[in-house]
């Protein structure tokens, strides 16, 4: 099976929905299950839906998580990744993919070589955003030591554009950011290991009064700023601002503009985060979904 489908959907204005009986533009995320609803694929489908795309999702793992962290998680068979990918490639078309979770090298492997088959990554029909989660916001690893190896060294490689947090850059290139001033050197060394863009998310950085994330292309930078919001609660941030970009190029968005759509997006997510459980509460998107009384 090949992912032949045309992209469908318009060019204009992401964010808005579909009319009625309107075929939307289509995403997929390829992440893990998180139980307390926050980060995740429930984190990527809350927000392709604010987005107005059609989202759909190739499942790596199970988590058993609430707002103190991941207790357990299972991960699937690196096979069955795959077919889910490839599956929802031939019939729906992929208009722009997305990776959080992948827990194993081998489901790293798998999700690559489906990519490969369906003519999603970069210099592809597809383009693929990689959030290279390697743990929880609580440190909880969400995967396999051995597999961030194969994250740096073959999945990079095909992305479109990558979102590393800043624990993330630190992992896969050694650069250590403890100011604004970092954001560059971080840029260029997760750069060099391949991606077409990187944006560097400058959330950790807790005593900037803003958050001014990097968007690099190998040739020039640019800022996006923005406020810090005084609160605690960002779990699943990283996953709304991947997602949200993804919808954005789900439409047609050239990446700049997509990264400036998902800026948008986080900054009214964390602006409206709110507490939920003993621990972090999530960002939100019900300031994007608040419609008419049923
Ligand atoms: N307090 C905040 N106020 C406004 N924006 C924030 C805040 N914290 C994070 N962000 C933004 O949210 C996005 C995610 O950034 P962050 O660096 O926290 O990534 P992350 O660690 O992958 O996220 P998370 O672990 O919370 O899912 C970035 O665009 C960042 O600028
Ligand atoms: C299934 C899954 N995917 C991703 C995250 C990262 O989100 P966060 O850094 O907010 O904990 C998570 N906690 N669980």
């Amino acid at each position: 099976m090949t992912g032949t489908h045309a992209v469908t959907g318009t060019r204009a204005a992401p964010g808005v929905p579909p009319a009625p009986g309107v075929t939307p533009s289509t995403a997929l995320t390829i992440a893990g299950s998180d139980s307390g609803g926050g980060a995740g694929i429930q984190a990527d489908l809350k927000t392709f839906l604010a987005c107005g795309v059609h989202g759909m999702t190739a499942l790596t793992a199970v988590t058993v998580q609430d707002s103190l962290g991941v207790a357990d998680f299972l991960a699937l068979p690196p096979s069955l990744v795959a077919a889910q990918i490839r599956t929802v490639a031939a019939d729906l078309g992929v208009g722009a993919a997305k990776t959080g979770m992948l827990a194993s090298a081998a489901i790293v492997d798998a999700v690559i070589e489906a990519c490969a088959q369906t003519s999603i990554g970069a210099g592809r029909s597809t383009p693929l955003v990689v959030d290279p989660v390697a743990a929880s916001m609580h440190g909880d690893s969400l995967l396999a030591e051995d597999a961030l190896a194969a994250v740096r060294d073959r999945l990079l490689p095909i992305a479109t554009l990558a979102t590393p947090n800043l624990d993330e850059v630190r992992l896969l290139t050694g650069v250590d950011v403890t100011s604004r001033d970092g954001l560059r050197k971080a840029a260029e060394a997760v750069h060099a290991l391949g991606p077409s863009w990187v944006l560097i998310k400058a959330g950790h950085l807790a005593a900037d009064p803003e958050c001014v994330d990097l968007l690099f292309d190998g040739a020039d930078f640019v800022e996006l700023p923005g406020p810090r919001t005084g609160t605690p609660h960002t779990h699943g941030g990283g996953d709304t601002l991947a997602a949200s970009i993804a919808s954005a190029l789900s439409r047609g968005c050239p990446v700049p503009e997509a990264v400036r759509f998902g800026k948008r997006y986080i900054m009214r997510a964390v602006a409206g985060a709110y507490p939920l459980g003993a621990g972090t509460g999530p960002v939100s998107a019900f300031w994007r979904v608040a419609g008419d009384p049923i």
